[in-house]
């Protein structure tokens, strides 16, 4: 079965959309104002309350004060905490220290080289994403994550074409997916719903 997070929802009809889809995972900017796609801690209580009680919401973060990140995971608004950023081992020691045993960490790597992959399979983090950028529908390079020694996410410009081809090449534990279920920068309901379908039905 490989799992799969939608990432980056922002309205309420984003939420009706993937309560329909139902993946596994919904990801969440959370105070990145960079992001089109960024949310305010207070807008996350409201969505992830609306989200349908079988998808675990996540929280992605940049280089977020890794107070503000335990306090979401210790009040369950989120069920994991997606670190986007430059994030380091000792970051994730201090989270780590603020959250209850359950929480889940993920940390995500930028894949240009070998040397990210090794860096990937180092971390303490309890699940890796493996992104060729950052929402922004970057493909890296996927002979290079046949050499990951642990399971993880791939993500980086999947979409209804490629999804199913990367999936039978790399058999990763889950795959994640934002702007290729986009249209016109905006979350489109029959993307997503034929994006889960195509990993429903073959799995
Ligand atoms: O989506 C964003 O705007 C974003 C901004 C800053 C850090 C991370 C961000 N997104 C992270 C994700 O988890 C995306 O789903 C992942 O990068 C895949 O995106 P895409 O290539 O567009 O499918």
């Amino acid at each position: 079965m490989t799992r799969i997070k939608i990432c980056g929802l922002s309205r309420e009809e984003d939420i009706a959309c993937v309560n329909m889809a139902l993946p596994d995972y919904a990801g969440f900017i959370v105070n990145y104002p960079k992001s089109k796609r960024n949310i305010t801690p207070s807008r996350l209580r409201l969505l992830s309350s609306m989200l349908d009680k079988r998808i675990v919401a996540v929280g992605v973060f940049v280089d977020e004060d890794e107070a503000l990140v335990g306090q979401l995971l210790n009040e369950r608004i989120i069920g994991a905490a997606q670190l986007h950023g430059s994030e380091d081992e000792d970051y994730i020691r201090r989270l780590r220290g603020l959250v209850p045993k359950g929480a889940v960490i993920i940390k995500a790597f930028k894949i240009k080289s070998k040397e990210d992959i090794l860096a990937a399979g180092k971390s303490s983090a309890d699940m890796v994403l493996l992104d060729g950028g950052a929402g922004d529908g970057k493909v890296f390079d996927w002979t290079l994550p046949k050499m990951m020694d642990r399971p993880y996410f791939l993500a980086g410009g999947l979409n209804e074409e490629n999804i199913w081809q990367a999936r039978e090449a790399l058999h990763p534990w889950g795959m994640d997916v934002s702007s290729g279920v986009e249209t016109d920068g905006r979350k489109d309901g029959d993307k997503i719903c034929r994006i889960v379908d195509i990993l429903r039905k073959n799995r």
